[in-house]
């Protein structure tokens, strides 16, 4: 039986995956081989030991300790596109936001409750208030152009919007998913330069971290709008907030708000609804569990952010899942450790991600405690274990 535990609330269409036989989940479990979750922060959480994978329901990973996983051989797992198009329509929502004073006037004819008769004059009256541009014949500037990036660019197309993209690491399912008409820069000054909104669609690290910041606004056309629907680090707060008290940033939408942004009225903050829709969270949940189910019971990987994918099609009773040290004779002495006692390797597979790698062999031959405390000391195992 498979313990999973829940952080956050998991669409049922991927918990009824888990079948009753085998898989017991909930949000009270202390000691688990599985982890289901959202956007609830693990990095200090206390792992349990025998903490296999961490599915998350979503796209961005910066909830998890990565570096920590990858340490303990704990293959940490995302939806790659699951919840785009929610986000991207959210992100074309945010653009009219920005653009249109939509939310001042529904406010403000609000209060003309109560007018009877003179609602209609009062409005007319009023609405020169709210006025603001159109979209369609400005420029956007896309920065990073995966999942959502890709289909914000392409919406924007269909808007009439002018649209620049910058990904110094575009993927190749990227661009061939890139509607013409979308220009491409390798210049992120070009986006800063040349663009009325920018929207910024990367995932949160160390690299990306106020990847719009004091610098970049500088350089920006006076009144340019930003969007943040991706990670709250990624503009820099402080400087978008220079930004609208001078002016120079006309508005500043983000799903991400903060005791400072919701003291600035140009700033429109959203509860981090970007995911959150029931189409999204149903794929989300679907997905990853899916990827936790195959790989608890198969070995396989897919969609792992810190281990390498791998499916070895299955050919013999015991499949051996090693997680070590992407180094030189490794897998020689994993063999040897194995032939020296006899057993015969009928099938196997192996890929390397950076300075870790994982390993399946099968075999149709018993392991005996020895063989498997053997294999545990071979230096750079991480971790393994067997599935029958
Ligand atoms: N608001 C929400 O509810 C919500 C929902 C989903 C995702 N997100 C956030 O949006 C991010 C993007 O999601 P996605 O599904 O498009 O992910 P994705 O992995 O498909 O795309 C991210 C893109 O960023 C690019 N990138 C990485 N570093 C870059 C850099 N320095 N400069 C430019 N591009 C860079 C990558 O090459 C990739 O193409 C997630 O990491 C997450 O933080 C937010
Ligand atoms: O990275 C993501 O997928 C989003 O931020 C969604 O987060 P959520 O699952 O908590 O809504």
């Amino acid at each position: 039986m498979h313990q999973v535990k829940l952080f956050n609330k998991i669409s049922n269409a991927g918990l009824d995956l888990l079948k009753k036989d085998s898989y017991e989940y909930s949000e009270d479990l202390t000691d688990y081989d599985a982890i289901l979750v959202r956007s609830a922060k693990l990095h200090d959480l206390e792992f349990p030991k025998g903490l296999k994978c961490i599915a998350r329901a979503g796209a961005g990973v910066n909830n998890i300790p990565l570096k920590k996983c990858t340490e303990k051989g704990i293959v940490v797992f995302n939806t790659p596109g699951a919840n785009a198009n929610a986000v991207k329509e959210l992100v074309l929502c945010g653009l009219l936001l920005s653009s249109r004073d939509i939310i001042g006037g529904a406010n403000w004819v609000k209060t003309l409750a109560g007018n009877g008769d003179q609602i209609s004059a009062l409005a007319e009256k009023g609405k020169s208030n709210f006025a603001g541009p159109e979209i369609a014949g400005k420029t956007l500037g896309v920065i990073g152009l995966g999942a959502i990036g890709v289909r914000v660019a392409n919406a924007a197309i269909e808007l009439g919007m002018d649209v620049i993209g910058y990904d110094p690491y575009l993927s190749v399912n990227a661009a061939l998913n890139i509607q013409r008409g979308v220009a491409y820069t390798a210049n992120l000054n070009d986006i800063f330069e040349k663009s009325d909104y920018i929207t910024v669609h990367v995932p949160l690290m160390d690299s990306t971290r106020g990847i719009v910041g004091e610098e970049g606004i500088a350089k920006m056309k006076d009144g340019v709008r930003i969007l943040n629907f991706a990670r709250n680090g990624l503009c820099d707060e402080d400087a978008v907030i220079a930004g609208l008290e001078s002016g120079k940033v006309a508005c500043y939408v983000t799903d991400f708000a903060s005791e400072k942004l919701l003291a600035q009225p140009k700033a429109i903050c959203l509860p981090h609804l970007g995911a959150s829709t029931p189409e999204s969270e149903d794929n989300c949940a679907r997905m990853a569990a899916e990827e936790l189910i195959e790989y608890l019971e198969t070995g396989t990987i897919r969609n792992s952010v810190n281990f390498p994918n791998l499916r070895v099609p299955r050919e013999a009773n015991i499949r051996i899942c090693i997680m070590h040290r992407n180094m030189p004779n490794l897998i020689a002495r994993l063999s040897t450790t194995l032939s020296d006692r006899g057993i015969n390797i009928e099938n196997m597979g192996s890929r390397p991600r950076d300075e870790i790698a994982y390993t399946i062999m099968e075999t149709n031959n018993e392991l005996t405690p020895e063989t498997k405390a053997a294999l545990q000391a071979v230096e750079g195992v991480i971790s393994f274990r067997v599935i029958e």
